[in-house]
């Protein structure tokens, strides 16, 4: 169990960062509390690995404030690094190393590493433990870079995009052990594509575009912010809306969109549910095809950004 330090387990303050005339980041305001799962999101080019390298010391800020576990993750790096996990998109590993060895390898150079027979267990990588690096699938190479990233114990853990590629089975035993070091008291900030996976493990999620923070929060909390929750339903057409509006919760509205389907938007749950169906009932109206649907983190991010999360 770690012990919580003082203070955030990385506090970006105004990042900036130019390649040239592309600005990726563009006054970057983030904040990550320790011994929690936050999601970074975002669009294709947003920004997400520039930030999360930056804060690995890899890519030095053109300006603004920049603090990992308390330290400048630069000027600090020696420090810094025994105390991170760092799981690379692109690999720096030798071709020709043996999955394994290179696991024992990283362990070897930590004070107090995880049990490498146990971490390679559980993320499955037994089956081609003797294998050499440049004849692993992708999602094998992604076990490994996991499992090298976790080996050394580390206080705070990077992950970009770490389910990309994996198989179901192979993305749940990840979810599952990002759940266990959270648990553990270990802060872990991971980068995401997908909306399932950010709502399924993080406590925060950073939504980013254009180099910047555009909406951090809860996920449920995000999710309730923006668009309302909606229920359709079929009936005759030119049923009494005004009567309809008045038996609805304040904040719900009621529209026809087209003759015969009505649309109710406002905090869909059990007792919008109940009121829409005994209004219905009590002016003979057969409700037909009723739907609810909840507005989800998907739909935060499809308004914020005009852009799709992939599937
Ligand atoms: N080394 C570099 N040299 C020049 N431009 C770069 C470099 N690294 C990133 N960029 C540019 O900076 C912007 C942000 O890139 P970054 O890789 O941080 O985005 P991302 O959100 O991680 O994207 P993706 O989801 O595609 O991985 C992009 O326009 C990219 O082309």
């Amino acid at each position: 169990m770690h012990t919580p330090g003082a203070g955030p387990a990385v506090e970006a303050v105004g990042l900036v960062k130019r390649y040239g005339r592309t600005t990726a980041l563009d006054g970057l305001d983030l904040t990550v509390r320790r011994g929690t799962v936050t999601a970074v999101l975002g669009p294709n080019g947003a920004g997400k690995t520039t930030a999360v390298e930056s804060c690995e010391g890899y890519r030095v800020p053109d300006a603004g404030r920049l603090r990992v576990l308390g330290l400048d993750p630069v000027a600090q790096a020696a420090a810094l690094r025994p105390r991170i996990g760092v799981m690379l998109q692109r690999d720096g590993v030798y071709p020709g190393v043996r999955a394994m060895e290179m696991l024992r390898h990283v362990a070897r150079l930590h004070a107090h590493p995880l049990d490498v027979g146990e971490l390679a267990g559980r993320l499955g990588l037994d089956g081609f433990g003797r294998t050499t690096y440049r004849r692993l699938s992708g999602g094998q190479r992604q076990r490994l870079a996991l499992a090298l990233a976790l080996v050394g114990r580390p206080e705070l853990v990077f992950l970009d995009e770490p389910t990309a590629g994996l198989d179901p089975q192979a993305r749940h035993a990840t979810w599952a052990l990002i759940r266990e070091l959270r648990d553990d008291g270990v802060t872990v900030l991971l980068t995401t594509h997908h909306m399932e996976e950010a709502e399924e493990l993080a406590d925060e999620v950073a939504i980013v575009d254009a180099g910047r923070v555009i909406a951090h929060g809860g996920p449920a909390e995000l999710s309730r912010g923006g668009a309302s929750d909606v229920l359709r339903f079929t009936g005759r057409p030119g049923l009494d809306l005004v009567s309809l509006r008045q038996a609805l919760p304040v904040g719900s509205e009621a529209t026809e969109p087209s003759p015969g389907n009505y649309r109710i938007t406002g905090d869909v749950g059990p007792r919008l549910l109940a009121t829409v169906t005994a209004w219905c009932a009590q002016h003979g109206v057969l409700a037909d095809r009723i739907t609810t649907r909840r507005h989800t983190l998907e739909d935060v991010f499809l308004e914020l950004t005009g852009k799709e999360l992939r599937p």
